[in-house]
């Protein structure tokens, strides 16, 4: 049975990088699917925008929905501090056998916690399966349609505190309107957005980060 793509991706990366060496790691995949096929890693310019949010929060805990073949939990794993640690869920059981070859070649298994699922279901369980209290940093780039139920989902289940930073992928490319829509309308969320690429093409795309202006609403008694 040929091999799937993502399998020549990994396949790429355990030939061409240097175990233990997560840059190594994301350099690899980023020269595969530049040169060969192209996929939907966040890429390296996107990527850059990432690490400066990581950089800048410097989570604890921290959300990624949407692992796929792992490039971005690599790239955020790489740049947590010791005893800090990556939440990643993956819908499709194919790509998360994948990311998860990759986060151990990567040498950040220890840093990151691999769930397949769909977000739906795992974002009800962070709290009591996960002993999550609250995210530090959200990294959505799944479903394009699941992004505002999902934003939505997080602060029902108190997973958002005040100053929780959320940053979404493909913003413009495959686009999320009903999120920005959401987002951009939200008092609760102060937004801003970085203009760029798509990974690998020459075609504007962006991502927008929202900070939580308020923590879980106040019931009044
Ligand atoms: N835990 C969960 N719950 C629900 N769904 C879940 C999930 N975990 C995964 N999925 C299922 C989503 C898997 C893929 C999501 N990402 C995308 O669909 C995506 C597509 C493009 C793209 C752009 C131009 C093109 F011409 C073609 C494709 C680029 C990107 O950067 C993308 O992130
Ligand atoms: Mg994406």
């Amino acid at each position: 049975m040929n091999q799937s793509k993502e399998q020549r991706i990994l396949n790429y990366v355990l030939q061409n990088a240097v175990r233990g060496d997560p840059c190594s790691v994301i350099d690899a995949i980023d020269t595969y699917c530049s040169q060969k096929e192209w996929a939907m890693n966040v890429g390296n310019e996107k990527g850059l925008i990432l690490d400066k949010t990581v950089e800048e929060i410097n989570p604890s805990v921290a959300l990624e929905l949407g692992t796929y073949c792992g490039y971005s939990a690599v790239r955020i794993a790489r740049l947590l501090k010791a005893g800090a640690r990556l939440l990643t869920v993956e819908f499709n059981p194919e790509f998360a056998a994948i990311a998860k070859q990759m986060i151990e070649f990567a040498g950040v298994q220890d840093k990151v916690t691999l769930i397949e699922g769909p977000s739906e279901e795992i974002i009800p369980q962070l709290k009591k399966k996960y002993e999550v209290d609250t995210l530090d940093f959200v990294f959505v780039d799944h479903w394009k349609d699941r992004y505002t139920p999902d934003t939505i989902l997080l602060q029902e289940c108190s997973l958002l505190r005040k100053g929780s930073v959320l940053l979404a992928d493909n913003i413009i490319v495959p686009g999320a309107p009903e999120f920005v829509n959401y987002i951009r309308n939200n008092p609760r969320f102060q937004c801003t957005n970085y203009p760029s690429h798509l990974e690998y093409m020459k075609v504007q795309d962006a991502m927008k980060k929202a900070c939580t202006l308020q923590g879980e609403h106040i019931r009044s008694t």
